[in-house]
């Protein structure tokens, strides 16, 4: 797919930094950053077969650049791999003036980007994202790793000096990364764009990379995103929102075990229960239907944490980050594009699981 260059400024208190889309950006990335000597390229096992020579080649023979690859996968957001990658920086030298380059999805960039808040308090560094849902997670800072007990428990914000997004390399995307990275999509739609919304559930079964407005949605997301993070880049408010369909999500993702099911597609079922948990509270309509169906038939595995128990999923979203006193934060919608957020107690949610399982399993698609 082709797309003109584009790019986004992210400004917020303390930092700005460029968001930098288009075709081919991948053999740009060394003059981009001709300015750090020492530079260690973080990847993953299935992307660096793909794309890691490439970017080396990028570089000119002044820098040192040196490469570290994870296994592929949720489970390499550890305390494990967190550490063999200080590990890592320690034994290539790096110094405060030196470069990590985060090249993979969300999994790669989350680590990285940690590695790269923590190590010396804090050096710089690059995310090139290489799936459709690093989208989302190459923007807005906020960079941790899992705990057996919940997603992205220890982490910190700490930005990105530049965001490169070499679009040509979703080409090797298997279609279930295209699924999962299309949910967050979704999910700014429905924060902050009703056509956009209409527009998705339009795309017919299995065209989700190859119709045509997909580079559009991909920058609308990416905007949508950039926009939420300058008001609030540290959640204290509306960046709060970007956690919709995130409560039920993550604890999808926590209890079945992480990598079993993807993190778009444990987002996809949450943003419909917290569609129907706003019906329910706010006595508003909105197109959980419409939006199950074309789940459906785009192949999302929407029945995949049948298996789970009620009270198991309740236990994991009181630990979500957003709850305070005891009581459950959820991001709800009153129509698309009017999210907000709701206080609510364990036994009202419980209730609210228990229906939406009952009704969800059988109501038509
Ligand atoms: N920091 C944030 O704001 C934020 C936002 C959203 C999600 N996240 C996090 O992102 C993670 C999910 O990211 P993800 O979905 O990108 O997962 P991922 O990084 O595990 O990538 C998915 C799979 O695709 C493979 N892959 C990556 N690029 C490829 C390519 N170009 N061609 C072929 N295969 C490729 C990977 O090796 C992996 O197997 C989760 O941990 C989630 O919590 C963070
Ligand atoms: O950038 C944000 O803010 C988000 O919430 C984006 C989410 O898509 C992402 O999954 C994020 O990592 C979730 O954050 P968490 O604070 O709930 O762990
Ligand atoms: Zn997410």
């Amino acid at each position: 797919m082709l797309l003109n260059r584009k790019e986004l400024i992210v400004k917020t208190n303390f930092s700005q930094y460029p968001i930098q889309i288009g075709n081919g950006l991948r053999h740009e990335i060394g003059s981009k950053v001709a300015h750090y000597q020492n530079v260690l390229i973080v990847t993953d096992k299935n992307v660096a077969p793909l794309y890691l020579d490439e970017v080396k080649k990028s570089f000119s023979s002044q820098q040192s650049v040196a490469s570290f690859i994870l296994p592929a996968g949720e489970a390499s957001k550890s305390m494990e791999w967190y550490s063999k990658l200080l590990d890592a920086c320690i034994a290539e030298n790096l110094d405060r003036k030196s470069l990590i380059i985060a090249l993979g999805g969300g999994v790669v960039g989350d680590l990285a980007g940690f590695v790269a808040a923590t190590y010396m308090r804090g050096i710089d560094y690059v995310q090139m994202p290489t799936t459709l849902l690093a989208h989302d997670s190459s923007v807005g800072g906020k960079v941790a790793i899992n705990h057996p007990e919940g997603k992205n428990m220890i982490g910190s914000f700490h930005h990105p000096v530049l965001v490169l997004y070499d679009i040509d390399m979703m080409a090797t995307l298997p279609h279930q990364e295209v699924r999962s990275g299309y949910a967050e999509i979704i999910k700014e739609a429905c924060l902050d764009d009703q056509e956009l919304f209409m527009k998705i559930l339009s795309i017919k079964p299995g065209e989700l990379i190859e119709n045509q407005g997909f580079p559009q949605h991909l920058y609308k997301g990416m905007a949508i995103k950039a926009s939420i993070v300058e008001i609030d880049e540290k959640e204290y408010g509306v960046r709060k929102y970007l956690n919709f369909g995130h409560t039920l999500g993550h604890a999808i993702e926590t209890e079945l075990g992480y990598g079993k099911i993807t993190h778009g597609e444990a987002v996809a079922v949450g943003m419909l229960f917290a569609m129907w948990v706003s019906e329910r509270i706010y006595g508003c309509s909105l197109p959980i239907q419409e939006l199950k169906t074309w789940m459906k038939h785009q192949g999302y595995p929407i029945d995949d944490w049948n298996e789970l128990e009620n009270q198991a999923l309740i236990s994991r979203m009181k630990k979500d980050k957003k709850a305070l006193d005891g009581m459950i934060h959820m991001v709800l919608l009153k129509e698309i594009g009017s999210p907000s957020v709701q206080a609510i107690d364990e036994k009202a949610l419980l209730k609210h699981l228990q229906d939406f399982r009952s009704e969800y399993l059988t109501f038509e698609s």
